[in-house]
Protein backbone atom coordinates (compact mmCIF):
# COMPACT_ATOMS: atom_id res chain seq x y z
CA UNK A 1 0.00 0.00 0.00
CA UNK A 2 1.44 3.43 -1.20
CA UNK A 3 1.16 5.86 1.11
CA UNK A 4 1.79 7.48 4.83
CA UNK A 5 -0.10 6.93 8.47
CA UNK A 6 -0.44 10.58 10.15
CA UNK A 7 -0.15 11.01 13.47
CA UNK A 8 0.60 14.06 15.77
CA UNK A 9 2.15 14.52 19.65
CA UNK A 10 -1.43 15.79 20.20
CA UNK A 11 -5.03 16.53 19.65
CA UNK A 12 -5.27 19.58 17.67
CA UNK A 13 -1.83 19.75 16.76
CA UNK A 14 -2.57 20.28 12.59
CA UNK A 15 -2.55 16.13 11.34
CA UNK A 16 -5.50 17.47 9.32
CA UNK A 17 -4.07 20.37 8.01
CA UNK A 18 -0.82 18.30 6.93
CA UNK A 19 -3.35 15.20 5.26
CA UNK A 20 -4.55 18.34 3.42
CA UNK A 21 -1.53 19.20 2.13
CA UNK A 22 0.23 15.91 1.53
CA UNK A 23 -3.04 14.85 -0.28
CA UNK A 24 -3.23 17.69 -2.76
CA UNK A 25 0.15 17.32 -3.51
CA UNK A 26 0.60 13.96 -4.02
CA UNK A 27 -3.27 13.55 -5.56
CA UNK A 28 -3.41 10.78 -2.92
CA UNK A 29 -6.49 9.60 -1.12
CA UNK A 30 -7.60 10.45 2.56
CA UNK A 31 -8.68 8.60 5.55
CA UNK A 32 -9.92 9.05 8.72
CA UNK A 33 -10.53 5.17 10.15
CA UNK A 34 -12.20 6.69 13.41
CA UNK A 35 -13.84 9.96 13.07
CA UNK A 36 -14.79 10.97 16.66
CA UNK A 37 -17.18 14.06 17.76
CA UNK A 38 -19.46 13.70 14.58
CA UNK A 39 -22.01 16.70 15.81
CA UNK A 40 -18.82 18.75 14.64
CA UNK A 41 -17.03 19.62 11.31
CA UNK A 42 -15.36 15.99 10.62
CA UNK A 43 -11.76 16.01 9.24
CA UNK A 44 -13.20 14.12 5.86
CA UNK A 45 -15.47 17.34 5.49
CA UNK A 46 -12.35 19.54 6.50
CA UNK A 47 -9.87 17.81 3.77
CA UNK A 48 -12.68 17.79 1.18
CA UNK A 49 -12.94 21.79 1.20
CA UNK A 50 -9.16 21.80 1.23
CA UNK A 51 -8.00 19.52 -1.30
CA UNK A 52 -11.73 18.88 -3.50
CA UNK A 53 -10.32 17.02 -6.21
CA UNK A 54 -9.31 13.75 -3.12
CA UNK A 55 -11.27 11.20 -3.51
CA UNK A 56 -11.90 10.66 0.46
CA UNK A 57 -12.96 7.61 1.87
CA UNK A 58 -15.40 7.52 4.83
CA UNK A 59 -14.27 6.50 7.88
CA UNK A 60 -14.88 2.71 9.42
CA UNK A 61 -15.93 4.25 12.33
CA UNK A 62 -18.40 7.62 13.24
CA UNK A 63 -19.20 7.97 17.26
CA UNK A 64 -20.96 11.30 18.36
CA UNK A 65 -19.11 12.74 21.36
CA UNK A 66 -15.69 14.65 20.58
CA UNK A 67 -13.48 12.37 23.02
CA UNK A 68 -10.94 9.46 22.96
CA UNK A 69 -12.33 6.75 20.43
CA UNK A 70 -12.50 3.96 23.48
CA UNK A 71 -14.67 6.45 25.68
CA UNK A 72 -16.86 8.14 22.62
CA UNK A 73 -17.47 4.11 22.40
CA UNK A 74 -18.30 3.34 25.56
CA UNK A 75 -20.92 5.64 25.45
CA UNK A 76 -22.33 4.39 22.57
CA UNK A 77 -21.78 1.16 24.04
CA UNK A 78 -19.87 -0.17 20.78
CA UNK A 79 -16.24 -1.72 20.92
CA UNK A 80 -14.24 -0.33 18.05
CA UNK A 81 -12.36 -3.83 16.45
CA UNK A 82 -9.17 -3.44 14.86
CA UNK A 83 -10.02 -5.97 12.44
CA UNK A 84 -13.03 -3.59 11.71
CA UNK A 85 -10.31 -1.06 10.28
CA UNK A 86 -9.25 -2.25 7.02
CA UNK A 87 -7.96 0.29 4.54
CA UNK A 88 -9.94 1.22 1.72
CA UNK A 89 -9.18 -0.44 -1.72
CA UNK A 90 -7.24 2.02 -4.13
CA UNK A 91 -4.62 2.43 -6.68
CA UNK A 92 -3.90 5.62 -5.37
CA UNK A 93 -1.92 6.41 -2.75
CA UNK A 94 -3.61 6.49 0.92
CA UNK A 95 -2.98 9.12 3.72
CA UNK A 96 -4.40 7.80 6.92
CA UNK A 97 -5.53 10.01 9.78
CA UNK A 98 -5.52 8.60 13.33
CA UNK A 99 -7.11 10.45 16.20
CA UNK A 100 -5.11 12.65 18.52
CA UNK A 101 -1.99 11.06 19.26
CA UNK A 102 -0.60 7.91 19.05
CA UNK A 103 -1.36 6.08 22.42
CA UNK A 104 -4.85 6.92 22.28
CA UNK A 105 -7.12 4.10 23.26
CA UNK A 106 -9.55 2.66 20.62
CA UNK A 107 -10.91 -0.10 22.84
CA UNK A 108 -10.12 -2.05 26.47
CA UNK A 109 -6.41 -3.02 25.08
CA UNK A 110 -5.81 -1.49 21.83
CA UNK A 111 -3.70 1.69 20.77
CA UNK A 112 -4.06 3.86 17.73
CA UNK A 113 -0.10 2.89 17.57
CA UNK A 114 -1.71 -0.81 17.59
CA UNK A 115 -3.37 0.47 13.82
CA UNK A 116 -0.40 1.91 12.68
CA UNK A 117 1.59 -1.53 13.56
CA UNK A 118 -1.20 -2.88 11.40
CA UNK A 119 -1.29 -0.77 8.40
CA UNK A 120 2.37 -0.61 8.32
CA UNK A 121 2.41 2.42 6.34
CA UNK A 122 5.40 4.85 7.18
CA UNK A 123 4.34 7.38 9.87
CA UNK A 124 4.12 11.45 9.58
CA UNK A 125 4.29 12.77 13.18
CA UNK A 126 3.14 16.24 12.86
CA UNK A 127 4.55 18.31 16.14
CA UNK A 128 3.99 22.05 17.53
CA UNK A 129 7.02 24.00 16.83
CA UNK A 130 7.02 26.21 19.97
CA UNK A 131 7.75 25.19 23.84
CA UNK A 132 6.77 21.73 25.15
CA UNK A 133 7.48 19.70 21.97
CA UNK A 134 10.56 18.61 22.34
CA UNK A 135 9.28 16.22 24.98
CA UNK A 136 6.18 15.27 23.30
CA UNK A 137 7.83 14.79 19.99
CA UNK A 138 10.86 12.29 21.38
CA UNK A 139 8.19 10.53 23.53
CA UNK A 140 5.88 9.74 20.34
CA UNK A 141 8.56 8.80 18.22
CA UNK A 142 9.87 6.50 21.64
CA UNK A 143 6.43 4.65 21.29
CA UNK A 144 6.52 4.15 17.43
CA UNK A 145 9.98 2.60 17.22
CA UNK A 146 9.70 0.38 20.26
CA UNK A 147 6.53 -0.98 18.49
CA UNK A 148 9.01 -1.07 14.70
CA UNK A 149 6.55 1.52 13.01
CA UNK A 150 8.56 3.09 9.99
CA UNK A 151 9.28 7.10 10.63
CA UNK A 152 8.93 9.14 7.61
CA UNK A 153 9.93 11.98 9.46
CA UNK A 154 8.02 15.00 11.37
CA UNK A 155 6.40 17.99 10.46
CA UNK A 156 6.63 20.81 12.38
CA UNK A 157 3.31 22.82 12.44
CA UNK A 158 3.15 26.50 13.99
CA UNK A 159 5.95 29.62 13.94
CA UNK A 160 9.28 28.94 12.81
CA UNK A 161 11.81 27.48 15.67
CA UNK A 162 14.91 26.58 14.56
CA UNK A 163 16.19 25.64 17.80
CA UNK A 164 13.31 22.75 18.41
CA UNK A 165 13.93 21.61 15.06
CA UNK A 166 17.65 20.95 15.86
CA UNK A 167 16.40 19.23 19.29
CA UNK A 168 13.84 17.12 17.65
CA UNK A 169 16.56 15.73 14.86
CA UNK A 170 19.24 15.74 16.93
CA UNK A 171 17.57 13.74 19.92
CA UNK A 172 15.23 11.92 17.61
CA UNK A 173 17.60 10.71 15.47
CA UNK A 174 14.98 12.24 12.78
CA UNK A 175 14.01 14.31 10.06
CA UNK A 176 11.94 17.12 10.20
CA UNK A 177 10.28 16.88 6.22
CA UNK A 178 8.51 20.22 6.94
CA UNK A 179 8.06 23.19 8.81
CA UNK A 180 4.43 24.50 8.20
CA UNK A 181 3.66 28.58 9.20
CA UNK A 182 0.58 29.71 10.85
CA UNK A 183 -2.02 30.75 8.40
CA UNK A 184 -4.15 33.49 8.50
CA UNK A 185 -6.91 31.34 7.77
CA UNK A 186 -6.79 27.57 6.78
CA UNK A 187 -8.63 27.81 2.97
CA UNK A 188 -8.07 25.69 -0.21
CA UNK A 189 -6.33 28.70 -1.70
CA UNK A 190 -3.83 29.30 1.43
CA UNK A 191 -2.81 25.50 1.56
CA UNK A 192 -2.80 25.51 -2.09
CA UNK A 193 0.08 28.86 -1.56
CA UNK A 194 1.90 26.51 0.84
CA UNK A 195 5.46 24.98 -0.77
CA UNK A 196 4.52 21.79 -2.04
CA UNK A 197 6.60 18.55 0.07
CA UNK A 198 10.22 18.16 -0.72
CA UNK A 199 9.73 14.46 -0.10
CA UNK A 200 8.47 12.11 -2.18
CA UNK A 201 5.28 9.69 -1.10
CA UNK A 202 6.79 6.48 -0.42
CA UNK A 203 6.01 3.20 -1.99
N1 LIG B 1 -0.54 26.18 10.35
C1 LIG B 1 -1.78 26.53 10.78
N2 LIG B 1 -2.21 27.82 10.64
C2 LIG B 1 -3.44 28.19 11.08
N3 LIG B 1 -4.32 27.36 11.67
C3 LIG B 1 -3.92 26.06 11.83
C4 LIG B 1 -2.65 25.60 11.39
N4 LIG B 1 -2.57 24.26 11.66
C5 LIG B 1 -3.74 23.92 12.25
N5 LIG B 1 -4.56 25.00 12.34
C6 LIG B 1 -5.91 25.03 12.94
O1 LIG B 1 -5.80 24.42 14.23
C7 LIG B 1 -6.93 23.55 14.48
C8 LIG B 1 -6.39 22.12 14.67
O2 LIG B 1 -5.83 21.67 13.43
P1 LIG B 1 -6.21 20.22 12.90
O3 LIG B 1 -7.69 20.04 12.88
O4 LIG B 1 -5.49 20.00 11.62
O5 LIG B 1 -5.60 19.33 14.07
P2 LIG B 1 -5.69 17.77 14.23
O6 LIG B 1 -4.40 17.32 14.80
O7 LIG B 1 -6.10 17.16 12.94
O8 LIG B 1 -6.85 17.59 15.30
P3 LIG B 1 -7.66 16.22 15.64
O9 LIG B 1 -6.82 15.50 16.67
O10 LIG B 1 -8.96 16.71 16.15
O11 LIG B 1 -7.79 15.44 14.37
C9 LIG B 1 -7.84 23.68 13.26
O12 LIG B 1 -8.81 24.68 13.53
C10 LIG B 1 -6.90 24.16 12.17
O13 LIG B 1 -7.59 24.91 11.16
C1 LIG C 1 -12.15 14.77 19.42
C2 LIG C 1 -10.79 15.12 18.94
N1 LIG C 1 -10.92 16.11 17.88
C3 LIG C 1 -10.04 13.90 18.41
N2 LIG C 1 -10.73 13.40 17.25
C4 LIG C 1 -9.89 12.81 19.45
C5 LIG C 1 -8.78 13.15 20.41
C6 LIG C 1 -8.57 12.08 21.46
C7 LIG C 1 -7.52 12.50 22.47
C8 LIG C 1 -7.45 11.56 23.63
C9 LIG C 1 -6.35 11.95 24.62
O1 LIG C 1 -5.15 11.98 24.20
O2 LIG C 1 -6.66 12.32 25.76
MG1 LIG D 1 -7.73 16.00 12.46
Amino acid sequence: MKGVFVTGTDTDVGKTLVSAWLVRNWAADYWKPIQTGLSESSDSMTVARLAPAARIHPPAVGLQAPLSPHEAARRERVRIDLSALAPPVTANALVVEGAGGAMVPINETALMVDLMERLRLPVVVVARSGLGTINHTLMTLEVLRRRHVPILGVVMNGQKNPANRQAIEHYGAVTVLAEIQPLPAVTETLVASLPPPDFPCPG
